[in-house]
């Protein structure tokens, strides 16, 4: 042992068990900072000089320990880092979100046909998918901040590559690559945060990232909107402006360090002390270090380092129960249709009548403003209420908003108007459309539109008639031909919408599915990930649940257009509906609680059988406090000479 003894001053101060959890109900407070509270105690000792002066009473001594505890503060660099990573959630909301926008001025000046469409919106998020799979070795063998700087590198080249796209090919390319990035940065960045955050503050933290995610979201609305007045290049500055992000993101992280918990792993433990020492400022790192360290010995020892690392999880009982809970969370989350309200929210808002284009696209920030709120509110939620019923509560109301949005539909189809005047199409055109009998079996062809004009508030001399390939805001062929006729021969033309007098009810449906899903089901499925693996297992745990995220969200916002076709716009929202309440029978039966607890605690939560998470913590109500005092901070011990600098 070389830890030298004089410069060691270890107390146990108190040992309290089973206070039957009196104490933490009168100070919340106290629960979180608990696994802290021997970290700041030790700190008492060396910063202060406090317990000497104490004049060696344990009063004195404990009285002092004590004030330090209470002035104890995470330093400013672990919330630097934190914001600094978060930055990958930016470009991943900015870049998934930008495209719709673009896609409006794309289409009309390269001539995209929908198959380009379709290519250019999903290949990034199917890069995505493949990087994020990808992502778990590439994080455990080159770290977490190599992976950050290579999703930022990857975002940076592709945003310039489409700013400078001439043809559809390129733009697919650099698509590709922006894909590839937030993919990466999807899996990387709740695991960095997580692993350098303390444990009170660590939800809070990762949450921050899906805050992130929202906000790129919400930004990228607003620069649609903004650019969408810029009909010739308009789409360069959406899809290039994603630069600015990555580049502040690559060159911050040039500055920050590896994760502490990474570096234990491979043996670098002195670079790791000073790291861990860094974030944590005046308090001790020796609980923390020594539990971490231990943790991998442990971990080794139980579970062998044989074989790749998905087998282990999957042959090790705990580790593929955590796997299930993470890849299901993920699941639920795509499969409670959040996308198709996010990429198709100006669409859901025309069906409500909204009939003006950019109306509808600034509208659609609304909405992206109301996801990003509320996800601030999960933020605030996620250490005071806990992961558990945070989730849980949240898409018990999101299965009820859709059922609502799906009610609204309904309404707007049972009143849907009928078609009175079949024109004859002119020969060589579709005659399709014309067949329709209502508004919206002509609605859910996405090749019709419904021409009418209004008598008072009746509609009359309704048809169906082809859409306009090049502008979805007039008809190909009839009285709606021609946007500027609209007014002097008073036909009004809609796309995608049937004019209803029930159409407020999808829009309630719809700010009510962001209030409720924002705050828990939109970030919880990361910040659990983020927390639930052993280290050994944690970047293949989250590349699989990224991963299971990504492609889930390619297969519902990919198929939401078609399922609309087949089951109507009310029956995909009650398929969803459907999905959300499995998913809360997963949830409640799965999901433990991980708040406060320190990460190489957590691994213990799925010892028990999985499905037994809904009964009662046999922990809840006990209260162990115990405080050890040291007095030093930093020591090179016999063991940890391996990378000595
Ligand atoms: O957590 C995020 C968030 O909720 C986003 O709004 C959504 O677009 C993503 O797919 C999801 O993973």
């Amino acid at each position: 042992m070389s830890r030298k003894a004089s410069e060691n001053v270890e107390y146990t101060l108190r040992s309290l068990s089973s206070l039957k959890g009196e104490r933490r109900r009168k100070q919340p407070e106290a629960d979180a900072a608990s696994a802290a509270g021997e970290r700041s105690l030790l700190a008492a000792a060396e910063s202060s000089g406090s317990l000497q002066s104490a004049g060696g009473g344990g009063g004195d001594l404990e009285r002092a320990a004590r004030q330090q505890f209470q002035r104890d503060e995470t330093p400013a660099f672990v919330y630097v880092a934190a914001v600094f990573s978060a930055l990958g959630g930016f470009l991943f909301g900015y870049d998934t979100g930008v495209v719709s926008g673009a896609m409006l001025l794309l289409k009309r000046q390269l001539s995209l046909d929908a198959l380009w469409q379709e290519l250019l919106v999903s290949g990034t998020v199917g890069a995505a998918a493949v990087s994020a799979l990808a992502g778990g070795a590439l994080n455990g063998v080159c770290g977490r901040r190599a992976s950050i700087l290579l999703a930022s590198a990857l975002c940076t080249a592709g945003s310039a590559v489409l700013a400078a796209a001439d043809n559809k090919e390129t733009l697919l390319a650099g698509r590709l690559i922006v894909g590839l990035g937030i993919g990466i940065a999807s899996m990387t960045v709740p695991v960095y945060i997580a692993e350098v955050s303390p444990p009170d503050l660590r939800g809070r933290l990762v949450t921050i990232n899906t805050l992130f995610i929202t906000g790129g979201q919400f930004f990228a609305s607003v620069v649609d909107g903004a650019f969408s007045y810029l009909q010739k290049d308009g789409w360069r500055y959406m899809l290039g402006l994603a630069v600015i992000p990555a580049v502040i993101q690559f060159f911050g992280f040039l500055f920050l360090p590896e994760s502490p918990r990474w570096l234990i792993q491979k043996g670098q433990t002195q670079k790791a002390r000073r790291i861990l020492s860094q974030m944590r400022g005046n308090q001790t790192i020796d609980e923390e270090y020594d539990s971490i360290k231990n943790n991998i010995e442990e971990e080794e020892k139980e579970v062998g380092s044989a074989g790749p690392v998905i087998c282990r999880m999957l042959s090790y009982p705990p580790t593929r129960r955590a796997l299930i809970v993470g890849c299901g969370l993920q699941m639920f989350q795509q499969l409670s249709g959040i996308n198709t309200v996010m990429y198709y929210s100006a669409t859901i808002l025309q069906m409500s009548g909204v009939e003006d284009d950019r109306l509808a696209i600034w509208l659609a920030s609304v909405t992206a403003f109301t996801n990003f709120i509320f996800t601030l509110v999960g933020v605030w939620l996620v250490e005071k209420v806990g992961r558990r019923k945070l989730t849980f509560g949240s898409l018990a109301g999101t299965t009820v908003a859709l059922i609502i949005l799906a009610l609204g539909f309904l309404l707007s189809a049972q009143v849907s108007p009928r078609i009175t005047f079949k024109p004859i199409a002119p020969s060589g055109q579709n005659a399709t459309c014309t067949r329709y009998s209502y508004c919206n079996e002509c609605m859910l062809d996405p090749d019709c539109g419904f021409c009418y004009r209004m008598n008072k508030s009746t509609i009359i001399d309704s048809s169906c008639v082809p859409v306009n390939k090049a502008s979805t805001s007039e008809a190909a062929w009839g009285r709606c031909e021609n946007e500027t006729r609209f007014k002097t021969e008073e036909v009004f033309w809609a796309y995608n919408f049937c004019p209803t007098p029930y159409s407020w009810t999808a829009l309630l449906g719809l700010i009510l599915y962001l209030v409720f899903f924002a705050p828990g089901m939109g970030p919880m499925p990361w910040t659990v990930n983020s927390e639930i693996y052993p280290l050994w297992a944690r970047s293949t745990g989250n590349a699989c649940s990224s991963g299971i995220n990504w492609i889930f969200n390619v297969l519902v916002s990919l198929t939401f257009l078609h399922t609309a076709e087949y089951l109507t716009y009310y029956g995909a929202f009650f398929l969803y509906a459907g999905f959300a309440a499995v998913g809360l029978l997963f949830i409640y039966g799965c999901l433990p609680e991980t708040k406060g607890k320190k990460l190489e605690e957590i691994e213990s939560l799925f010892d028990n059988r999985l499905c037994t998470c809904g009964t009662t913590d046999s922990d809840e109500g006990r209260y162990i406090e115990y405080i050890r005092v040291k007095g030093s901070n930093y020591h090179l011990s016999d063991n940890d000479a391996s990378d000595v600098e």
